[in-house]
């Protein structure tokens, strides 16, 4: 008998504070990234594939024009992970249904392997203990454990060790979308190159150890937006800023039309608004849709749960 579909929902991310260290030897970069799981979500289906395909990949939704269709795209590098780490055929038709913004910042590809992960696991029966769930997704990316595990997190290392962390809410945010992406690591070199041009230096030995900010702890324990919007913080905001100078044009936007806070999204080039509440950030989101700042702007409220099961057919 062949296993039933099984459908995993996940969420973006927005990192509320991202504190960039020097660069490692490895090229990464050691960070303090408090990561808040919002409530936009990809779906990603698993059915079960022919003999010998390995994992087949399609995609709906409005950007999947810019997602690679092949072995590249991450749900099937995850289905490849979970299938080698079993010793099982990597048979798989996995179908992606795409709501995140691609290239954004908002941690999309590592969403959709997290949930290939889980999906896979679920339609091959192999029920792999989380922690081994956890150590694949963190050879996937740094990000992708977080997506997992949803909720909120401090990832430090390059973002892939985990604590979770207490978070009440909700939170009202609105993501401006910007037309095209950002690569991730030409921004993390962009982050490099301003720190050499200030003369600071950008390795391990030149730039401070990144903590978390205890202040920014609190505010997310107690739901409290006030408090949460003082201490937003993102290293990487000033290099996104340096490759895409309009951004500051929709910063300046969100903030005029009433929102607390506003920063980059991790990586960018989506904006983070953080609004006191679910009527303002309705408000913020037709203000910056009408503005021709960016290309289209959507209310989404955190804390979110990670990759979950939704559907077995
Ligand atoms: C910007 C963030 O989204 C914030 O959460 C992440 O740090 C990026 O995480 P990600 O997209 O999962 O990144 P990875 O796939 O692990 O790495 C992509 C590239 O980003 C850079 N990178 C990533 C993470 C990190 N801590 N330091 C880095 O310098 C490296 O150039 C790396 O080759
Ligand atoms: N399933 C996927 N969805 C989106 N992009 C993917 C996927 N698989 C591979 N990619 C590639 O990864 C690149 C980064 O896309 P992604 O949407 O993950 O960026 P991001 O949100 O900026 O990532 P992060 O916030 O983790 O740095 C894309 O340009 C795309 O070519």
């Amino acid at each position: 008998m062949t296993a039933a579909p099984v459908t995993v929902r996940v969420p973006a991310k927005v990192n509320v504070q991202l504190a960039v260290g020097g660069r490692r030897p490895d090229g990464f970069h050691d960070l303090a990234n408090v990561f808040l799981a919002v409530g936009l979500y990809d779906e990603v289906t698993a059915t079960a594939g022919a003999a010998g395909e390995g994992p087949v990949i399609t995609a709906s939704g409005p950007d999947v024009g810019s997602i690679p269709l092949d072995t590249t795209n991450l749900a099937a590098k995850a289905a490849l992970a979970l299938a080698a780490h079993h010793g099982v055929a990597p048979d798989v038709r996995l179908h992606i249904v795409k709501d995140i913004p691609v290239a954004g910042g908002m941690a999309g590809g590592s969403a959709d392997a997290a949930a290939a992960l889980l999906a896979c696991d679920a339609l091959w029966g192999l029920d792999t203990p989380r922690e081994q769930l956890l150590a694949i997704c963190a050879e996937l990316g740094s990000d992708v454990p977080f997506s997992l595990v949803g909720g909120a997190a401090l990832g430090e290392g390059r973002g892939e060790i985990l604590t979770p962390l207490e978070v009440a809410g909700p939170f009202h945010w609105v993501f401006a979308v910007a037309d095209g992406g950002l690569s991730t690591p030409a921004v993390y070199r962009e982050c490099d190159r301003l720190r050499q041009e200030s003369g600071g230096g950008d390795t391990v030995a030149d730039v401070p150890a990144p903590a978390a900010d205890p202040a920014l702890l609190d505010a997310l324990r107690t739901g409290d937006p006030y408090a949460l919007a003082a201490v937003l913080v993102n290293d990487l905001q000033a290099a996104a800023l340096s490759l895409r100078p309009a951004l500051a044009g929709t910063l300046a936007t969100g903030t005029d039309a009433g929102a607390l806070a506003a920063l980059v999204s991790g990586s960018g080039p989506t904006c983070a608004f953080l609004a006191p509440d679910a009527d303002t950030a309705a408000k913020i989101a037709v203000t910056l849709a009408a503005s021709g700042t960016c290309r289209g702007a959507r209310p989404a409220a955190s804390p979110a749960p990670g990759a979950t099961v939704v559907r077995t057919a």
